[in-house]
Order: C-alpha cells, then sequence, then structure tokens
C-alpha cells in the first residue's frame, strides 16, 4: 500500500492521528521535498525531528527521485507499506496526481491522507475561497526566460471579479549551468520567491503587455509562513506590499477581485493603516 500523507503548513505536530498511525505501520518512509518547505526547514534538523516523532528513518525524496525513480518507490508499495510524506495537503500541488496515476496503472493500491493545504489556509484573511478564480504559478525571471502566462489567467479572473491566489517560485536542487556543461551536477542554493519578487513581475509583465489587468494601486494580500506561530497576513496595494519585509519563505500573494462586504470587513485587520 502506498500512504501519501498530508503533513500540514506548520511543524512536524500538524500531521493529523490518521496520518501518524499510517506512517508507524509503514515500513519505508519518504518525504517530498520539491514543491513546499515545512517552517522549520528540510535541513537535516528538520528531518530528525520527524524521525523522532516517528521512530523510524525518513528518506528525502527531491524532484529527481520522485520522477526518476517514482516506479522504484511504487514497487516497494506493492510488497509493503510505504509513506509519502506531503507538506501541506497530497493534493495542493499537481505533482502528486501523477504518482497516483501510476500507482493505480501499476495495481499498487494508494490511501490518500488529507491536511491543510496553503490553498484553503489563505481563507484566514477573510476572503471567500468559493470566490476564487484559477490559481497560478509565478516563474523566476531570468534574463532570457520571461514567461507570461499567468496574466491571462489573472485578466479572466478579474473579469468575472473573482480572487486570484497566486503561488511562489521554489527553486531547489537546481543545477548550475556550469556543472552541466562539465556533466557532474551541482547545484545552487535554494531560492524561495518572496512577494516582493512576484509583485515586481508582475507590475513588469503588466507594463508589457498594457491590457490594465491590474496596477500598482490594486489590492493583495500578502501571506508568509501560513499555519507557522509567526505567520504574517497583510493587506494592501502592490505598492504598499512591495515596502513590507515578509520575512523568511514561504510567501504567497492574493489579488483581490470584488469584495463582499464581510469579506472587505475582515481584510480590513489585515489592512496597512488599519483599511478604510
Ligand atoms: C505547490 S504549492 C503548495 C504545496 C502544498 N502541498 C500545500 O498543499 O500547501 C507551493 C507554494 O504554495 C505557497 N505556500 C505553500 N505553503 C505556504 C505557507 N505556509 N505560507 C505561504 N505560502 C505557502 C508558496 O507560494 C509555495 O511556493
Amino acid at each position: 500500500m502506498l500512504y501519501i500523507i498530508g503533513l500540514g503548513l506548520g511543524n512536524e505536530k500538524d500531521i493529523t492521528v490518521k496520518g501518524l498511525e499510517a506512517v508507524k505501520r509503514c515500513k519505508k518512509v519518504y518525504m517530498e521535498a520539491y514543491t513546499s518547505l515545512l517552517s522549520f526547514g528540510l535541513s537535516s534538523d528538520g528531518l530528525s525531528t520527524l524521525e523522532k516523532l516517528y521512530g523510524k528513518p525518513v528518506i528525502l525524496a527531491d524532484r529527481e527521485t520522485v520522477e526518476e525513480k517514482a516506479d522504484d518507490i511504487l514497487m516497494e508499495a506493492h510488497e509493503s507499506d510505504v509513506a509519502f510524506l506531503v507538506v501541506g495537503d497530497p493534493f495542493g500541488a499537481t505533482t502528486h496526481t501523477d504518482l497516483v496515476v501510476r500507482a493505480k496503472k501499476l495495481g499498487v493500491d494508494v490511501k490518500v491522507v488529507h491536511n491543510a493545504s496553503v490553498m484553503n489556509a489563505v481563507g484566514v484573511c477573510g476572503l471567500q475561497l468559493y470566490r476564487y478564480g484559477e490559481t497560478v504559478s509565478i516563474p523566476f525571471f531570468t534574463e532570457t526566460w520571461r514567461p507570461n502566462s499567468f496574466y491571462e489567467k489573472i485578466q479572466r479572473n478579474r473579469m468575472l471579479g473573482l480572487h486570484t491566489l497566486c503561488l511562489l517560485d521554489i527553486r531547489v536542487k537546481e543545477p548550475t549551468l556550469e556543472s552541466l556543461c562539465r556533466g557532474r551536477k551541482q547545484y545552487e542554493p535554494p531560492r524561495y520567491m518572496t512577494i516582493r519578487t512576484a509583485i515586481e513581475q508582475l507590475l513588469e509583465v503588466e507594463q508589457t503587455l498594457g491590457e490594465s489587468v491590474y496596477s500598482e494601486d490594486t489590492t493583495c494580500v500578502g501571506f508568509a509562513r501560513l499555519g507557522s506561530e509567526d505567520q504574517m497576513v497583510v493587506a494592501g496595494s502592490m505598492k504598499q506590499l512591495l515596502m513590507v519585509d515578509f520575512g523568511e519563505p514561504l510567501h504567497c500573494l492574493v489579488i483581490v477581485g470584488e469584495t463582499h462586504p464581510v469579506e472587505g470587513e475582515m481584510l480590513g485587520f489585515y489592512t496597512l493603516g488599519g483599511g478604510k
């Protein structure tokens, strides 16, 4: 059996009782380490905290392991109980659906243990989860690669008066260009996009495409470290949020659509300067 278990957003204590029981039953425990980050990080200390709680070793599964060696994990799950841990909810990232599809094709039984995800934790600011349009991902721009497909999606959401959740790029275990040329992989230090970089890129794309989908005066909400003791939620215009130091990762951003009076009232508690 393959157990895909959500760990929630905060720290090791956010696993559900059901999830913990499943982990304890499993012979091998993998932890997905590229679509998110537990608040205590993925340092060896972070892992050992998990290992202490579970009473067994946890194997870090980076993107390469999951994409290239998924079949090995699935074959193990054919023979015995294997846990695959995901920060947040297993379906809060698109990648894990693929693992389930592969498991089903190989005849491996799968059980999912859900948990809180960034997709619902953003509800804390008072904007109704029912009033969101398509979620977008904002990738890090490079000198030569400045994709803007998120712009059209935000445009569609805003035409319907819907809010847009922007998930921000995470780069972990990215091989350096030099090392690729030399044929021996060395990795860049991990990078997590900040709200400031996301807004700068959003405004750059607005300037390039010029369809007035949003502007520096558009109201947004910035979120950092949701689910942790020191989480931050701040509402304000893009221009105002550019000045806020949201601190450590992870960050995400919501572009606010039309608001219901109750949404507006709740948002007021998080608005810079106390709102209107
Ligand atoms: C693929 S998504 C979500 C993955 C996770 N499985 C979940 O369900 O929450 C990863 C992105 O969500 C956002 N994110 C995830 N956890 C967050 C948190 N605790 N606080 C703020 N943003 C978060 C970041 O923008 C991050 O790059």
